[in-house]
């Protein structure tokens, strides 16, 4: 559809006179406000009830109070005898105490007799502590007898007894609203009795390619056609950024084709991602299509790759959407850049900006003035722990391969033209996060 010639960086030039050849360049927006544009119409999305295994990863969206102690009873932290402190006090190596034992208390007996003076019982570990007993003697420290045992040492009122609500108090907050709910958490909430809880859910992202040049991976692409990579890349990054995806795969250059996809998956969207369509040509399908609509604004923005976007809103429900460009690093730059951050947001993640850390630079790197650009690289860790990048392959948007090499972007400031081996530049990881 279109070609990549403004791939290359461009030496920034005095602003052209009106008028003249180069008066046509859209003005660029600087990246921090169109983000900031994108982040003020990301609202929230209604918290829902799921299963504790489903609600892994995302924000608990009420507060979970134990409604019982925990734990639940007084119970053996060890295997042992459950005995009367009082009566192992003349206890010693060389002179045991000798108690009968009067019966077995297992892990789970739902009723148990008490225990007089002077007995004792053999306990298994979270089993209850029988009535009349206040303390447990480890098995390590008797004869392990069965009808009758010799104790060689004495014991605190207490010693390896687990005390009902020790962990929790009947009615104390066991986790509040905004707890991330990792596999920590979840045992908690299992562990108060809640199998559901009411979170705030994993935004449905539905992802849309344009172009009719497109063929979706499995037929091959034949001369002139090109495989639709954007779609599988766009799914699994916003997947990755804790969303639900929906592929729905391509949409040729037909205007009314893609309104009605369009409005049929705004049933199902908390977000629509679209890539391809958004620059000059005449094919430029999304962008001719969605400005008529007047939701959706198309803006060049002074990074690269990236530059020409898509954003507003479609529907009732306001509905967030993303019109990236169809370059494939184009595509992951701003979705990087502008849809993972709203995803974030939109998961009720306090911090929405992946971090990012400083590197050394391993080699001479260069970019257009005015711009900020994004740089597929390699980081690595020094074995002193400090970081090193180096550069894969061009700038250009269409390589794909030096995008699948690199496991970062180098982000080259709209102020800087060059950047000298030695010198430190600041590196966004596209580690895998959690979902
Ligand atoms: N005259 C101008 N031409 C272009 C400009 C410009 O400012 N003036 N900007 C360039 C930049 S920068 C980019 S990025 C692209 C954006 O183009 P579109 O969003 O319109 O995307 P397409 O034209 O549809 O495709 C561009 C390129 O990407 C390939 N592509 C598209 N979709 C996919 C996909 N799903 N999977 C894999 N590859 C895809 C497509 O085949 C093209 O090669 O515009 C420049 N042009
Ligand atoms: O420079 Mo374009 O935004 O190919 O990516």
């Amino acid at each position: 559809m279109t070609d990549n010639s403004n791939d290359a960086p461009v030496a920034a030039g005095p602003e052209p006179a009106p008028g003249s050849r180069r008066s046509g360049r859209p003005a660029l927006r600087p990246v921090a406000e169109q983000l900031a544009r994108v982040l003020d119409t990301i609202g929230t999305i209604a918290p829902i009830e799921l299963a504790l295994l489903d609600a892994q990863g995302l924000l608990l969206a009420e507060e979970v109070h134990a409604d019982a102690p925990l734990p639940g009873f007084d119970n053996a932290a060890m295997d042992g005898y459950a005995v009367r402190a009082v009566d192992l006090r003349q206890a010693t190596e060389d002179h045991p105490v000798v108690l009968p034992v009067v019966g077995d208390v297992m892990a789970g007996a739902r009723s148990m007799s008490g225990m007089g003076p002077g007995l004792c019982m053999r306990i298994m570990t979270g089993a209850a502590i029988p009535p009349g007993a206040d303390a447990v003697i480890p098995l390590e420290d008797t004869d392990r007898g069965v009808a009758r045992v010799a104790i060689h040492r004495p014991i605190r009122t207490g010693e390896c007894v687990r005390r009902t609500g020790e962990d929790l108090p009947a009615g104390a907050l066991a986790l509040g609203q905004g707890a991330i709910l990792g596999p920590q958490q979840i045992a908690l909430l299992a562990a108060v009795g809640h199998d559901r809880v009411l979170v705030q859910p994993r935004p449905r992202v539905v992802v849309i390619s344009t172009g009719s040049e497109l063929v979706d991976v499995g037929r091959r692409a034949g001369f002139g056609e090109v495989s639709d990579s954007n779609s599988y890349m766009l799914a699994a990054a916003a997947r990755d950024a804790g969303a639900d995806a929906y592929r729905v795969g391509i949409i040729p250059d037909d205007h009314a084709r893609l309104l009605d996809v369009l409005d049929s998956q705004l049933l199902r969207a908390d977000v629509i991602i679209t890539s391809g369509g958004v620059s000059m040509g005449t094919a430029d399908i999304v962008k001719e299509a969605l400005s008529q609509i007047g939701t959706v604004e198309f803006t060049t923005v002074a990074m690269q790759p990236g530059s020409p976007q898509g954003f507003g809103t479609l529907g009732h429900e306001k509905t967030p959407i993303f019109c990236l460009p169809g370059n494939p690093a184009a595509a992951l730059v701003s979705f990087e850049v502008f849809a993972r951050p709203a995803i974030r947001k939109l998961l009720g993640k306090r911090t929405v900006q992946r971090q990012t850390v400083e590197a050394t630079a391993l080699e001479r790197m260069e970019s257009p003035d005015g711009k900020r650009q994004y740089r597929r690289g390699l980081l690595h860790r020094e074995p002193d722990g400090r970081y090193s990048v180096s550069l894969i392959g061009g700038h250009g948007s269409h390589l794909i391969a030096a995008m699948a090499a690199s496991n970062c972007l180098v982000v080259l400031n709209e102020d800087v033209t060059e950047v000298s081996p030695g010198s430190r530049v600041t590196v966004q990881p596209l580690m895998l996060a959690q979902r």
